[in-house]
């Protein structure tokens, strides 16, 4: 904030260390003693599990499906309105991806355990689909699709990301400037409703409003039990050049728009299209834009061509190998096509350097970096209650979508109240639909003709900003509270969505700013969610109470309200 009276050489205030600060400092011991080796036993205990679900035919993984489906209609009907909490399903919070504190979880909820849906179910390469259950993650994926030369569209990088958590959430990638969200690319959901009945909505049925509302609603409408997701033909390698550029952070959003968006509109044009892009701002004035397109085996083996075993334990962490870029210039490598989709995942992007300072080194990576990554469940289940408050006062962990023009305004802004480097830029679209769900794009973009803009879509951009902020760095105090909450005053202004998956201090008044909620409101009316189902806000809001604090606030709520009420208390 300005201060007309502040003197000309401002004296920054010092934050005071805290017993937080050793603790982030010292965590690496338990990561190193406890978190790494029992992240590889948990990652291996799921490697056998996904084996043995491979051991079975299609037809048997679907008879067992169809079995769990009734078991999850029979728990739906066993709840009591009377006397039960309003539904989710009984992931664990420490167990998923996502920032948010869940205080739904630890209040009174009803459980539906859906741990049995982890199966591929088919893999149709004439209809080239793939149709899954909501568990099955990323990694799971990609190591049974990409041997067939086959991938989803849009294939998230983190592995432990589930088709569950990315459908009725969101999910990007860096072939989003052509699919859109990993929304965008599905072609059937099949899903169980308050009343226990089953359906299958898809674009064009008579479930086609529900198909529409289930993205961003995170698991408010029905519960999903499976999937059905487009597939696309990929080669074994991903060819990528690394493309340094320099200048003003407006300059540095134009060259990444440059980058993947022809300046005469041919949008759609392969030739000049890249099939992957991702950008990488490094500080205010520098940067290196990637673009992959696919490629065979013969063309990477060629002579002179340079091959990147990226999936090698002991290799770089990717953010630093790209930087490198600016030192060297601009180069091209090949990198196996699964390693490349999972670049980000054994540094946690860039995460991983705060809580292991020295993973990036030679000799750790060398020695233990095939134990890498740590499993971010065991992150959360072994932070304090200290840790996981630092993570929200006085560190970022964002993604916003912004469009595309606005990509220098919103860097520009991130620099001056925030200072988090390096930034992921991630271009993605947001379809024009005959509806509008909770995202959409802006009124009118067509107009414009806007770089990356078509007739059917508006190019959008998702800016990851994770890390220390500048001020926390110094030693400065930083309010992470108030800046989130003007960093989503920003995007609402502008036209920008935040990721659920992150800290949010919207009012419910600002969320629905910021999200549609016409769509959403009537299927929750139409689908009866309502009184089953708990709300979009109430699962989004930040949740900071303490299990006991939580349970409190339930008794009052419960003294006060009939049960059939549509909000818990928190
Ligand atoms: N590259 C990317 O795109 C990345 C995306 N992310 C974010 O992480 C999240 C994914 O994390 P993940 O741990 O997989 O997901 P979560 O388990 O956190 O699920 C996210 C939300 O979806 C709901 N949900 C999940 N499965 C179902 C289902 N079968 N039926 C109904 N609702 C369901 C959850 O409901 P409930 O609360 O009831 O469990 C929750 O509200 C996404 O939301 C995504 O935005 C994070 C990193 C990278
Ligand atoms: C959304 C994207 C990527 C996001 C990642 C950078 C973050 C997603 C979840 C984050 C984390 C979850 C829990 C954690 C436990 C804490 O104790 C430490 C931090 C962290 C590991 C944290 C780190 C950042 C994430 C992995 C896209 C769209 C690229």
């Amino acid at each position: 904030m300005s201060d007309a009276k502040a003197p000309a050489a401002t004296v920054h205030p010092r934050r005071k260390i805290q017993l937080v600060d050793f603790l982030l400092s010292f965590r690496w011991i338990i990561v190193i003693f406890f978190v790494l080796p029992f992240s590889f036993l948990y990652y291996f205990s799921i490697y056998l599990g996904d084996l043995k679900s491979e051991k079975k035919s299609y037809k048997q993984r679907q008879m067992e499906h169809d079995e769990n489906v009734k078991e999850v209609v029979k728990r739906l009907e066993q709840r009591n309105a009377e006397k039960d909490g309003l539904v989710c399903t009984a992931r664990p919070p420490w167990v998923v991806v996502g920032m948010r504190n869940v205080d739904y979880k630890r209040a009174r909820h009803f459980e539906v355990d859906l741990s049995k849906f982890r199966n591929i179910l088919d893999i149709d390469t004439e209809r080239m689909v793939a149709k899954v259950e909501p568990l099955v993650n990323m990694g799971q994926m990609s190591r049974v699709a990409i041997p067939m030369n086959l991938s989803l569209a849009v294939l998230a990088e983190l592995d432990d990301l589930t088709v569950g958590g990315l459908i009725n959430g969101f999910g990007v990638e860096g072939s989003s400037h052509i699919f859109g969200l990993f929304s965008d690319t599905v072609v059937a959901l099949e899903v169980v409703l308050a009343d226990g009945k089953v359906v299958r909505a898809t674009k064009d049925n008579e479930y086609s409003d529900l198909f529409y509302a289930i993205p961003w609603s995170q698991g408010t409408l029905g519960l999903l039990v499976s999937a059905e997701i487009k597939l696309i033909p990929v080669d074994q390698y991903v060819k990528l050049t690394y493309k340094p550029v320099r200048g003003n952070l407006k300059e540095l959003a134009q060259a990444y728009a440059d980058s993947f968006a022809p300046k005469d509109g041919d949008q759609d044009n392969p030739s000049k299209v890249p099939e992957m892009v991702e950008g990488m701002i490094y500080g205010p004035t520098e940067g290196v834009m990637m673009t992959g397109m696919y490629a065979s085996r013969n063309e990477a083996k060629r002579r002179g061509n340079v091959i990147n075993n990226y999936g090698w334990w002991f290799k770089p962490w990717f953010y630093q190998h790209a930087q490198t870029a600016l030192k060297r210039g601009e180069f091209v490598e090949y990198i196996p096509t699964r390693d490349y989709y999972h670049r980000h995942t054994r540094s946690l992007y860039w995460e991983g350097k705060l809580i292991l300072p020295f993973g990036d080194q030679f000799w750790f990576r060398f020695l233990l970096g095939w134990l890498m990554p740590p499993k971010i469940a065991l992150l959360k289940a072994t932070q304090s209650e200290a840790i996981r408050n630092y993570y929200h006062d006085h560190h970022v962990i964002q993604d916003l979508l912004v469009p595309l023009y606005k990509v220098g305004d919103c860097l520009e802004w991130v620099h001056r109240e925030m200072e988090v480097y390096p930034i992921w830029l991630c271009p993605h679209r947001i379809y024009k639909l005959p509806v509008r769900p909770m995202i959409y794009p802006e009124p009118g973009f067509e107009k414009h003709k806007r770089q990356g803009d078509t007739e059917y879509a508006q190019m959008y951009t998702d800016i990851g900003v994770y890390y220390v902020p500048g001020a926390v760095l110094r030693g400065e105090p930083f309010d992470g509270s108030e800046k989130c909450r003007q960093l989503e005053l920003w995007l609402i202004e502008n036209h920008g969505f935040q990721a659920q998956y992150a800290v949010t201090e919207l009012t419910e008044k600002n969320f629905w700013r910021m999200f549609d909620n016409s769509l959403y409101e009537q299927c929750r009316r139409k689908y009866k969610a309502i009184g089953t189902f708990m709300s979009v806000y109430y699962k989004s809001k930040k949740g900071r109470k303490t299990e006991k604090e939580v349970q409190e606030a339930e008794q009052e709520k419960a003294e006060q309200e009939t049960p059939e009420a549509d909000e818990p208390a928190n």
